[in-house]
């Protein structure tokens, strides 16, 4: 007896995503459409969402779980950037909008670590292979930029230059595996104010590096003054020393290289972190900086175990809610299921 083989339509479609640390971010002035033009250095982590799309009946429309350790503020409407990308998905395709995501959260909430960037490229790639839509992966990175500048870096994961708002994505190469320590906060930042408070400083004439300096001294003293320079869109050019030290895997020259442009915002925002970026300096990192618009404090350490130690110095000290270490690069969007 013969017959046709049908492949049975799966159930269910699980997407792993990465969260990210910008290892540098520079920032022009803010464009007239709100934005600010950037040029950064993304590094995907290992710390993962996982998103779930499953079937439902037709007509059921979107649905949406989350679980994870921080799953009690995170929105559960058709605000969730998942949620908005199932829509997007369905929009661009014309398939009907059903489907029940459940998303896994291993990303700190508004820590400036993408996690919610990371659930829109996951639902994108699970929607797109649930519903058998066939979207190229340019067709996915055009409806990531249209969901949040931070969208496409996720899908695409490892380390990469933005430039534009952020989304506009060439691949850096890089050697090796970098450790890291991540100091989280009770309560997020949110990006807008930390842009906002990034203008009103730039426009009071405040440098990145003197913001820093309030904190202690770093290696990125008067190297980085200068850094908040309202008048140009910032170059990817300025940041050779740290594509060196990606190429050649070595953690000590990349520590010394990281910069970010909003950390002066942030820390303006919450004084508080300047003694976690202190505590992390005590113990021995090589580099500390804020994540993205904070308020996660990032700090490079020499090893797996020096990320640990790190870590544990700062829950000693008692200045932060949760610690989580992480190696990068870390892949970007995987069907893992
Ligand atoms: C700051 C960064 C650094 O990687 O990350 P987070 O710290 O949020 O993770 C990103 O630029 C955030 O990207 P994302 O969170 O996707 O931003 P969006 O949703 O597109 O924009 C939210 C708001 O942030 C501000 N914004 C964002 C990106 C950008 N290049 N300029 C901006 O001024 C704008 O006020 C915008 O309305
Ligand atoms: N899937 C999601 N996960 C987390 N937060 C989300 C999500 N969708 C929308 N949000 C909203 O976006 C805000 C910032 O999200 P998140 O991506 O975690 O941080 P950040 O932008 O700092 O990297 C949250 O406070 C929440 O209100």
């Amino acid at each position: 007896m013969s017959g046709h083989l049908h492949a049975a339509p799966e159930p269910s479609v699980t997407v792993r995503t990465p969260g990210k640390v910008n290892l540098v971010l520079r920032s022009g002035a803010v464009r007239d459409d709100g934005y600010h033009p950037l040029s950064t250095v993304f590094q995907a982590v290992s710390l993962f969402e996982e998103v779930t799309a499953t079937h439902v009946a037709p007509g059921a429309g979107i649905s949406l779980t989350v679980s994870g350790p921080q799953a009690d503020v995170v929105p559960l409407d058709e605000t969730n950037l998942a949620w908005r990308a199932a829509l997007a998905v369905a929009d661009h395709t014309g398939l009907d909008a059903d489907v029940a995501l459940h998303l896994h959260k291993g990303v700190p909430v508004a820590g400036g670590m993408a996690g919610g960037s990371a659930d829109a490229a996951a639902a994108l790639v699970a929607c797109d292979a649930l519903w058998g839509a066939g979207l190229s992966r340019h067709d996915l990175t055009v409806l990531a930029a249209g969901l949040g500048a931070d969208v496409p870096f996720a899908l695409l994961g490892h380390t990469a230059v933005g430039t534009g708002r952020g989304d506009v994505l060439t691949p850096v190469l890089t050697r090796g595996e970098f450790h890291w320590a991540f100091a989280v906060q009770a309560e997020g930042l949110s990006t807008p104010s930390v842009f906002a408070r990034f203008d009103e400083l730039s426009a009071a004439g405040v440098s990145a590096a003197g913001a820093d300096r309030a904190a202690g001294p770093t290696p990125l003293d008067g190297e980085m003054a200068g850094g908040v320079d309202p008048g140009r869109s910032p170059d990817p050019g300025d940041d050779a020393e740290l594509m060196a030290a990606l190429r050649a895997g070595d953690p000590t020259a990349l520590g010394e290289a990281l910069h970010n442009d909003l950390q002066a915002a942030a820390l303006d925002l919450r004084p508080e972190l300047g003694q976690v970026l202190e505590v992390a300096r005590e113990a021995g990192a090589l580099g500390t900086l804020v994540s993205g618009s904070g308020p996660t404090i990032a700090a490079l350490a020499r090893s797996r175990r020096h990320a640990l130690a790190v870590a544990a110095a700062w829950t000693t000290a008692d200045v932060v809610a949760s610690v989580w270490t992480a190696t990068g690069p870390a892949p970007g969007a995987r069907i893992t299921g």
